[in-house]
């Protein structure tokens, strides 16, 4: 089963608050999006490869580490899964991003795919999913299958908020997927939004509501 990583820091307990607040305006959202990704993005990368190197200080020669060439892959599920893209990038400058286009229908809840365009040697690289919401997992369980068609073999997923459904979902359709939150929330209300939760992030993100 993969693992599922809870990131239990103050600081982002402290930012994620804000983000919850009805009050808090598309700015602000976004910006803090940004920085609690930025703050994700150092534990999803815990497990990077490391090479020693040898190099010289201006005292002496030394033997130091550095990240032995992994290739990663940021996979924003659209809209909402943009507002972590820019934060990740920061620590992860060198990532190649694809993009997957999906929306949940209103009705039967389903993902319906728009759009997608991924790094040609997906299955090369670490992929690390973005979205803020998991919600029922439709549109991540979705996503997920749609880079393992394309050949991806190493997949991260990293999240803001969970419900206990949707981490169930990809925990039991992907045992091969640790999950990265910064909450799991109590649940889904009738219309299949997290609760407490953040309401719709994408319209959040981009004050389309
Ligand atoms: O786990 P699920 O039940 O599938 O729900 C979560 C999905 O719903 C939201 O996207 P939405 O459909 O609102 O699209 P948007 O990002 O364009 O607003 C969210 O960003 C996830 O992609
Ligand atoms: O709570 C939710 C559920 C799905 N999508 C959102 O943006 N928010
Ligand atoms: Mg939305």
């Amino acid at each position: 089963m993969g693992k599922v990583i809870v990131l239990d820091h103050p600081l982002i307990k402290h930012k994620l608050t804000f983000v919850r607040d009805k009050n808090t305006g598309p700015k602000e959202f976004r910006e803090l999006v940004k920085e609690i990704s930025t703050l994700m993005a150092y534990e999803v990368t815990r497990d990077l490869p490391l090479e020693e190197v040898e190099i010289e200080t201006p005292l002496a020669k030394t033997k130091s580490q550095v990240i032995s060439g992994k290739k990663l892959g940021l996979v924003p599920i659209l809209r909402a899964g943009l507002g972590m893209v820019e934060g990740m990038l920061d620590l992860l400058p060198a990532a190649k991003v694809g993009h997957i286009g999906l929306y949940r229908d209103p009705q039967t809840l389903k993902p319906v795919e728009y759009y997608c365009k991924l790094p040609e040697d997906v299955g090369e690289r670490e992929l690390i999913v973005l979205d803020p919401m998991l919600a029922t997992g439709g549109s991540a369980d979705a996503a997920i299958n749609f880079l393992k068609k394309k050949g991806a073999h190493s997949i991260k997923l990293a999240c803001l908020l969970a419900a206990p459904r949707g981490l169930e979902l990809i925990q039991s359709n992907h045992p091969d997927v640790d999950v990265y939150l910064a909450a799991i929330d109590e649940g889904l209300n009738d219309h299949a939004y997290i609760v407490p939760g953040i309401g719709d992030a994408g319209d959040r993100l981009f004050g389309t509501k």
